[in-house]
C-alpha cells in the first residue's frame, strides 16, 4: 500500500477509504478537462475470441492473423505481438496443448483470463517478469470480491470454473477457493477493453484503475489506447475531489441504473442522480426513457400508470391507453426482435427489413425520446453502414443525435462519436458545410475524452482539415 501511495503521489493522486464505498482515488492536485489522471497496462488481459471472431492476443486486431502453431488456440497478427506475449504464452501454450482439440476450443475468455492471472503471478514470483508498485499480485488480492454477498448458484458456478482452471494448469498447490474468489473479483473489477469507437475487444484487469469508484454523473472517463487503460478528466477536478467513472451505460432510467449496479457490483448508488429516485422530475424522465407514448399521433405526451395499473394515462392530454393494447404490441415487438437478432449475423438486407418493422411498431408504442426506439435506430444505422446505404444511414444517425444530446452530458464519448459518424457520412455525401459542423463538434468532445495524440484523433483532425479545405476551395472565385 505504501508503494502504491508513493507511486500515485507523483501523479497527483492518493488512495483513501470511505465507510460505504471502500477504497477511493482522490486527487491531490487540480485536473483540467482532457488531462490524463492515470493510465495502466493490464495485469492480465484476454481478447473476447469466439468460434466466429478471433483477435490477436497482443494488440487485439482482427486482421492478418496466424494461429500459434503449438497450441492452435491463440492468434497473433505478427512476430512482434507474438514475441511481446511469449513469456506468458509459453506457459499457457504448454497447458493448452495438453488438452484435447475439443476441450481447447471450449476454453472461454474468462477461463483464459484467470489462467493468465496465475501465470503472471508465477512469472513475477520467479522474477521472469518484474513487479512494480502498480503491477503486482498484492493489488489483485486487495480488490473487493463480495464473496459473502453473492448467491449460492453463482458460487457453485465460480467453483466449477475454478476446477476447470485447476484441471488445465495442473499445479499441485493451487487453491481452488482462492481461484473462485478471483472469479468473483473479476465480476466487479475487470474492465471491458474497447476500441476507440467503444466496440468491445476483450477483458482486462487493471488493479489500480479498479480502485476508482462509480458515479452516474462521473467527472472522468475510462478509454483504451490499445490495451492500456487511460482515465481522463471530463470536467475540472479540484484538489481533494474523488475521481469517479461510470461502470455502466448512464443513459438508463434511475431504476434501471440502480438495478444494474446492485446486480453486478452489489452496491446501492447514492450519486446525485440516483438520489432523485421517486421525485417528480425523475418519474417523468424515467417515463420518457423507458416508457410509452400517447395514443394520439399529434400529442407528444408520455404515459404514467392509471387506475389500478390496468391502464396508462397521457400526462399531456389525459387520453387513456389500455395496458392490454400495450402488451399486445410489446409481444409483437419481442417476437420480431428475436428473429431480427439472428438475421443480424447472416443477412443484412433481411435484418434491415425486420428492424424497420420493429421501428414502425415501436413508433406506435414508445415515446419519441425513448431509449428502446433509439436502440432500434442505432441498430438500423449499423446495418445501413454495413450495406453502404449512406444517405439513409445519415438519416438514422441524425435521428439519434437529439436523443444523445438529451441523455448524455455535453462532454461524453458516445455523443462525440455520434457527431463523428454524422460528420463522416456528410463528408462522404458531399454535404461539406454540415460535415464541418459535425466534425468540429466531434473534435470538441473527443479531444477531451480521447486525447489529441492518438492515431484515431489525428485521423479525425485530418478529416476536419480536409473538409475545411474543400469548403474554402468551393468558396474561392
Ligand atoms: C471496482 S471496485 C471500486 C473500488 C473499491 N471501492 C475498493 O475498495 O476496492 C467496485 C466496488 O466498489 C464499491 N463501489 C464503487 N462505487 C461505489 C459507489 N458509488 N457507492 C458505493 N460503493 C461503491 C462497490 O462495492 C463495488 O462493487
Amino acid at each position: 500500500m505504501e508503494d502504491l501511495q508513493s507511486a500515485l503521489s507523483g501523479r497527483g493522486l492518493t488512495v483513501t477509504t470511505h465507510p460505504e464505498k471502500g477504497r477511493c482515488i482522490v486527487s491531490t492536485t487540480n485536473f483540467s478537462p482532457g488531462d490524463v489522471i492515470i493510465s495502466q497496462d493490464p495485469y492480465a488481459s484476454v481478447p473476447n475470441n469466439s468460434s466466429v471472431d478471433v483477435k490477436c492476443d497482443g494488440c487485439f486486431t482482427s486482421s492478418n492473423l496466424k494461429k500459434c502453431s503449438a497450441c492452435q488456440a491463440v492468434w497473433y497478427c505478427g512476430s512482434m505481438c507474438q514475441k511481446s506475449e511469449w513469456k506468458l504464452h509459453r506457459l499457457e501454450c504448454q497447458a493448452l496443448a495438453r488438452l484435447s482439440k475439443d476441450r481447447r476450443k471450449s476454453v472461454s475468455p474468462s477461463i483464459r483470463l484467470m489462467m493468465r492471472l496465475y501465470l503472471k503471478r508465477k512469472l513475477q514470483s520467479d522474477q521472469v517478469i518484474p513487479k512494480t508498485a502498480i503491477d503486482n499480485y498484492n493489488l489483485v488480492e486487495a480488490l473487493v470480491s463480495h464473496m459473502s454477498n453473492i448467491d449460492e448458484n453463482q458460487l457453485v458456478l465460480y467453483a466449477q470454473m475454478a476446477n476447470l482452471v485447476n484441471l488445465i494448469l495442473q499445479w499441485p498447490d493451487i487453491n481452488i477457493k482462492e481461484i473462485a474468489e478471483n472469479f468473483s473479483r473479476f465480476a466487479c473489477n475487470a474492465h471491458t477493453i474497447c476500441d476507440n469507437e467503444l466496440r468491445p475487444l476483450g477483458t482486462g484487469l487493471y488493479p489500480v484503475i479498479s480502485i476508482i469508484n462509480h458515479s452516474c454523473s462521473p467527472n472522468s472517463v475510462l478509454v483504451f489506447e490499445g490495451k492500456v487503460a487511460v482515465v481522463r478528466a471530463m470536467e475540472p477536478i479540484l484538489k481533494g475531489s474523488e475521481v469517479l467513472i461510470s461502470y455502466i451505460e448512464t443513459a438508463g432510467s434511475t431504476a434501471t441504473r440502480l438495478k444494474t449496479l446492485k446486480e453486478q457490483y452489489l452496491f446501492k448508488c447514492t450519486c446525485s442522480r440516483c438520489m432523485k429516485l421517486g421525485f417528480d422530475d425523475d418519474i417523468q424522465e424515467s417515463a420518457i426513457l423507458d416508457g410509452y407514448r400517447c395514443k394520439d399521433d399529434k400529442c407528444n405526451g408520455f404515459l404514467l400508470h392509471y387506475s389500478d395499473d390496468n391502464a396508462f394515462r397521457c400526462q399531456q392530454c389525459g387520453l387513456v391507453r389500455k395496458k392490454e393494447e400495450i402488451k399486445q404490441i410489446t409481444s409483437e415487438v419481442k417476437l420480431l426482435s428475436d428473429k431480427a437478432t439472428t438475421s443480424l449475423c447472416s443477412d443484412y438486407l433481411e435484418a434491415r427489413a425486420m428492424y424497420k418493422m420493429i421501428e414502425k411498431l415501436q413508433l406506435k408504442l414508445c415515446h419519441s425520446l425513448s431509449l428502446t426506439l433509439m436502440r432500434t435506430r442505432e441498430t438500423l444505422l449499423k446495418i445501413l453502414m454495413e450495406l453502404k446505404v449512406w444517405r439513409e444511414a445519415l438519416t438514422y444517425c441524425k435521428l439519434t443525435v437529439p436523443i444523445y444530446q438529451r441523455i448524455y452530458p455535453t462532454v461524453h464519448p458516445l455523443l462525440g462519436l455520434q457527431y463523428y459518424t454524422s460528420g463522416k457520412l456528410e463528408w462522404l455525401l458531399g454535404d461539406t458545410e454540415d460535415a464541418i459542423k459535425s466534425l468540429t463538434m466531434a473534435v470538441d468532445i473527443l479531444r477531451i475524452t480521447h486525447g489529441t495524440n492518438t492515431p484515431f484523433m489525428k485521423d479525425l483532425l485530418i478529416k476536419l482539415e480536409e473538409a475545411c479545405a474543400e469548403a474554402a476551395y468551393k468558396l474561392s472565385p
